[in-house]
């Protein structure tokens, strides 16, 4: 099966206000249509890893590798496309501009990628906010919608780029159990049905023993 996410040896360092070895010597890969979750304790990394998979922090030792392509040591610029193109985040906070409506909110990072027509552009989302059952807020202002309903248009907002892989950092955190569960419901349907890659960061044991994956980290380190 084709690797879409590789990371090879992260090392990573805080330097202040002491060194301290963070990230100790990470690898792992994630499949095509793989739905992993990261599990571990509080402050054992795993914000810290999202972090730099997610192209966001650059500061770290070792090799980052989307679709094959080699990542480590790309420009900022370069790195802010391969970021809004191929990946999609989902975080516990919703980030929705709330005077934009649905619609707008979802149409966003396309509109920054600037590949499409405005008409193609909206064409897709519509079809995003079908897939997740909510085409019919598609006019609401983002702050006219419930909390659950806030995390769907999130994941329609991080699907609009067709993206390779979705990163979540405790996607679920903020959602009673329904909701959670919906969106847990959302991304299984999303790696079965449309091969999409999803890395989770969760303290949610009952959603993490269903993905297909745990990789679970202790101290900066992964668990074998
Ligand atoms: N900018 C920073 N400078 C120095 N130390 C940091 C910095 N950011 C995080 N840390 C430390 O690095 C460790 C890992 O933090 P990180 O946020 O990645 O943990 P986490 O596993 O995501 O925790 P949580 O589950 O609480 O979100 C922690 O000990 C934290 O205190």
């Amino acid at each position: 099966m084709e690797t879409v996410l590789e990371a090879k040896n992260i090392n990573k360092y805080f330097k202040k206000p002491v060194l301290f070895h963070v990230l100790k010597d990470i690898n792992f890969k994630i499949k095509k249509g793989e739905f992993v979750s990261i599990m571990g304790k509080s402050g054992c990394g795993k914000s810290t890893l999202l972090y730099i998979l997610s192209t966001m922090d650059t500061d770290y030792e070792g090799n980052l590798y989307l679709n094959n392509d080699l990542l480590s040591g790309d420009s900022r610029k370069k790195l802010s496309h391969i970021r809004n193109k191929h990946i999609g985040f989902v975080f516990q906070f919703h980030y929705l501009l709330s005077e934009f409506s649905v619609l707008e909110n979802v149409m966003l990072p396309a509109k920054k990628l600037g590949e499409k027509s405005l008409k193609e552009i909206e064409e897709n989302a519509l079809q995003k906010l079908k897939i997740l059952n909510i085409e019919h807020l598609a006019h609401k202002k983002a702050s006219q919608v419930s909390g659950g309903e806030k995390q769907r248009v999130a994941i329609a907002r991080a699907l609009i780029n067709n993206p390779s892989i979705i990163m979540g950092d405790e996607p679920t955190g903020n959602l009673d159990s329904h909701n959670a569960d919906n969106v847990f419901n959302i991304f299984k349907q999303l790696s079965v049905e449309q091969n999409l890659s999803l890395l989770i960061v969760t303290h949610d044991e009952d959603f993490a023993k269903r993905t297909d994956r745990i990789i679970t980290m202790e101290d900066g380190r992964i668990i074998p």
